[in-house]
């Protein structure tokens, strides 16, 4: 994992930007199409909106997402409506492009037809075939997705999409890739600021176990980046790692 860092929160989210346009174009360019997967979170949604202003061929880009609350497909808790929101319909992506993860059916309908959502997500992302990209934020307890310490998804094998029940983060039911699923992607970053995940920053280089911070089951096949603001990196600096 290749830590860095930048002065702040701004700087981290357009250098990002920048980043991930110059790789959607070396990708497009070299196969003809780039796959991605989104991530919800305050940082994830603004890497998107910086995104909005970069030149990229949105006609060969597709989009999914690691993980995504289980709630109304209109619900404003929705990661897909928020990255549209934010970016996917400021910009010429073609509809076909858009995969998004299974909505709750309707309001209240609670967890009938999680597992089910899991599974059609599951069959949808091997569908889509290799993803060059997963993009990742991270909580202040290390979460990366919809994976949580304590929680038995971490543990969970093979590379699909699972259901989480009693999500610490709010709303309760969610659906995430699984570890298998995001390591299973060519390149992992992880997009993190804020004095509020220094701790969790430190013990994912300290090595913690998955359980403790599933952060630390983070990486691509070919890359894998820890990209951070100062506040976030500040225990690293103490510890100079
Ligand atoms: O659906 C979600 O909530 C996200 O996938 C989640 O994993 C998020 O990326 C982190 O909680 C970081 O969120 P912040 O960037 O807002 O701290």
């Amino acid at each position: 994992m290749t830590v860095i860092v930048h002065p702040d929160r701004a700087s981290l989210v357009g250098q990002t930007a920048d980043r991930l346009a110059a790789l959607l174009a070396e990708l497009t360019e070299a196969q003809g199409r780039a796959t991605i997967a989104l991530t919800g979170g305050s940082v994830g949604i603004e890497l998107l909106a910086a995104l909005a202003d970069r030149a990229v061929d949105w006609e060969r880009v597709h989009v999914t997402w690691s993980d995504e609350r289980f709630v109304p497909a209109d619900s404003p808790d929705r990661n897909a409506r928020q990255a549209r929101e934010a970016l996917l319909d400021r910009v010429p992506i073609p509809a076909g492009n858009v995969h998004e993860l299974p909505a709750a059916a309707g309001p209240g309908v609670g967890d009938a037809g999680l597992d089910d959502a899991a599974a059609a997500a599951s069959a949808m992302l091997a569908e889509l075939g290799q993803i060059d990209l997963t993009l990742l934020g991270m909580g202040p307890d290390a979460h990366i997705a919809s994976l949580f310490p304590g929680h038995p998804g971490v543990h969970e094998p093979g590379v699909g999409v699972i259901a989480v029940r009693d999500s610490p983060k709010p709303p309760p039911e969610r659906i995430s890739f699984t570890v298998g699923a995001i390591t299973a992607s060519d390149r992992v970053w992880l997009v993190v600021a804020g004095g509020d995940k220094a701790e969790a920053v430190s013990l994912v280089r300290g090595g913690a176990a998955p359980e403790a911070a599933p952060a630390v089951t983070a990486a691509g096949r070919r890359e894998t980046l820890m990209l951070l603001d100062a506040e976030a990196a500040a225990l690293l600096e103490e510890d100079g790692r």
